[in-house]
């Protein structure tokens, strides 16, 4: 909880004159009962008209002064409130965007969604019920007691007689609210990445028949989330019950032993009403407490999931130089004997691997489904470190360069592409801030994706997605393309980013990547395409199998002139 409330701190200001307001409020209220007690002892019981009026007046006066404190404190606590889960959310977010790739397979993505959204409204929603009713209920109780004692010791000592008992038992409330809530908050993650996969994969449902049964899977999860939570409110349901008996038997005894007291003189019939009034006000509190033990269950419940994000140490990207920006000029790559495995157990996934690819050169690696092709460009871009080995760019270890100055010098193009809500000009501009129409256009002729874009309506102001102009998987990857092309960058890596495109497309690509500077590693299923480079790497389990010139391959490796022939019939043999 501490880390998370840290962040109230810059909002002391508002949040003490809301409670101070608050206080008012309360104060009054307190009052409220002593003022009935003269009215009735001095006023009523004496038959003294001017009592009555004066002290009416004065609870009149006191109403209007709890009414604007009350307005009052309301524009505070939402105030702060909503500035606290502002900061919260933005912090839980710069957090996020500085995990590892590691971190983010521990963190689903489902997960991570509700702690943002759901999981700061929650607390969000209980800092402002604190500061505008949540702090009342037990300052009210505490109030009452004081006051009860102000006007009848005796009276009021049977106010507070379940007190211990109700202590033990809300304590032991509070500790199962919180477990119960906190499995409600995984149970809504799972609702969430349900419906996320869902949505993500709508056109493989309806094509494989699979509504119905996405439909079964998701009443699964909302079933288990409305089951765990009324499990946990109907724990909590006990708390008001328990409250209003406790309460009710204190009163019965207040008024059973104050009505003896009156009969012996010892007191006045204004002091029993105003202790009832106490009473009343406290069992009134006390509901309110029900309902506050809850929501503050589920916020701790919400706090701890949080600070499991805030608290991330270890998992975070860090700099291991000084973080100093140095560009890359050349992008020559080494690989020297690296290997590489996911996480500290299982099979490494690269096994000491080692190439050298000149600056400007053209390196394609080949390989079956599950080789390590992917793997081995995450480690340019230092998304994982390699186990042991050293991956170099211009010579110097990935890890001695800042990574600003890394991927600043870096155009990836992921095998699924990716593109973002907005214009088709945001998206392609979206790696290099301030991006011109030129540059943009000019990456856009180089990706072979300039006439399709002009043949929209719109052009470049094409919006992008669900409320734009859907692309074919071949537009995506070209734009993809022309994305990184944008950045102008040193090295370019493109991991199987030309699969969807026809072969002319293809071929007009390639012609136009010819002219790049950059060092290109091309992560490539197609011997046509692999020809077009300078070196080919061809990778098996993990191992360079083979490495060198298309001609070079087809006389060194029996696995490069099987995939040939599987590819063009064995002409090539030829
Ligand atoms: N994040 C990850 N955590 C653990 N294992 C992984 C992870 N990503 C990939 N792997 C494993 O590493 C191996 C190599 O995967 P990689 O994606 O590099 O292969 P690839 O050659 O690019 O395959 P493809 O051509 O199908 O894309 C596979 O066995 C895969 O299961």
């Amino acid at each position: 909880m501490k880390t998370v409330f840290s962040y109230i701190k810059p909002y002391k200001f508002p949040i003490i004159v809301a409670l101070v307001l608050m206080l008012i409020e309360l104060s009054v209220e307190l009052l409220q009962p002593l003022f009935i007690a003269k009215i009735i002892d001095d006023g009523i019981l004496n038959e003294d008209a001017n009592v009555i009026w004066t002290w009416g007046a004065a609870m009149m006066g006191m109403a209007i002064l709890a009414f604007l404190s009350g307005a009052t404190n309301s524009f505070f606590a939402s105030h702060a409130s909503q500035s606290f889960a502002y900061d919260l959310r933005n912090a839980l977010f710069t957090q996020v965007q500085k995990f590892s790739m590691e971190t983010f397979s521990r963190f689903p993505a489902a997960g991570l969604i509700t702690r943002l959204t759901s999981d700061v409204t929650m607390v969000q929603n209980v800092l402002f019920m604190s500061l505008r009713i949540m702090l009342r209920a037990p300052l009210l109780v505490v109030g009452s007691i004081v006051m009860a004692f102000v006007v009848d010791p005796y009276m009021a000592m049977f106010l507070v007689i379940g007190a211990p008992f109700l202590a033990i038992f809300l304590y032991f409330m509070v500790k199962k609210g919180v477990s119960y809530f906190s499995l409600v908050q995984v149970r809504l993650d799972r609702v969430n990445r349900v419906i996320q996969e869902n949505l993500q994969a709508v056109r493989l449902i309806k094509a494989y028949l699979r509504g119905a049964y996405e439909a079964s899977r998701f009443e699964q999860v909302a079933s288990v989330l409305r089951n765990d939570t009324t499990k946990a409110l109907r724990i909590m349901e006990w708390i008001l019950p328990v409250l209003l008996f406790v309460m009710n038997m204190s009163l019965l005894a207040v008024i059973a032993f104050g009505a003896e007291e009156i009969r012996t003189s010892n007191a006045e019939i204004g002091d029993l009403v105003a202790i009832v009034n106490y009473a009343m006000r406290m069992t009134g509190a006390f509901s309110m407490f029900a309902f506050i033990i809850m929501a503050y269950s589920r916020a701790k419940a919400s706090a701890e999931r949080m600070e499991e994000v805030l608290l991330v140490n270890e998992g975070l990207e860090r700099e291991v130089t000084t973080g100093k920006f140095e560009p890359i000029k050349y992008g020559e790559i080494t690989f020297e004997n690296v290997s590489f495995r996911y996480g500290n157990k299982g099979q490494p996934v690269l096994r000491e691997i080692s190439f050298h690819v000149k600056s400007g050169q053209k390196l394609a690696i080949m390989g079956a489904t599950g080789s390590g092709k992917t793997t081995l460009l995450n480690l340019i871009p230092r998304f994982y470190e390699a186990t042991s080995g050293s991956v170099k760019v211009d010579g110097q270890d990935v890890k001695e360069w800042s990574l600003e100055s890394l991927r600043q010098a870096i155009g990836l193009v992921p095998q699924v592409s990716l593109l973002f809500t907005g214009s088709i000009h945001e998206n392609l501009g979206w790696g290099k801030e301030e991006a011109t129409k030129e540059e943009v256009q000019a990456a856009a002729i180089q990706a072979q994706i300039h006439q399709s874009v002009e043949g929209f309506a719109q052009g470049y102001d094409t919006l992008v997605g669900q409320k734009g102009v859907n692309l074919s998987g071949g537009q995506k990857q070209r734009l993809s393309i022309a994305r990184a092309l944008v950045r102008k960058p040193e090295i370019l890596l493109l991991d199987d980013s030309t699969s969807a495109l026809d072969v002319k497309t293809e071929a007009s690509l390639w012609e136009a990547l010819e002219k790049e500077k950059a060092t290109m590693l091309v992560v490539t299923q197609k011997i046509r395409t692999a020809k077009g480079a300078d070196a080919i790497l061809l990778l098996h389990h993990g191992k360079v199998v083979g490495y060198g010139s298309h001609v070079e391959l087809l006389e060194q490796s029996q696995l490069y002139r099987e995939i040939v022939a599987s590819q063009e019939g064995g002409q090539e043999n030829a």
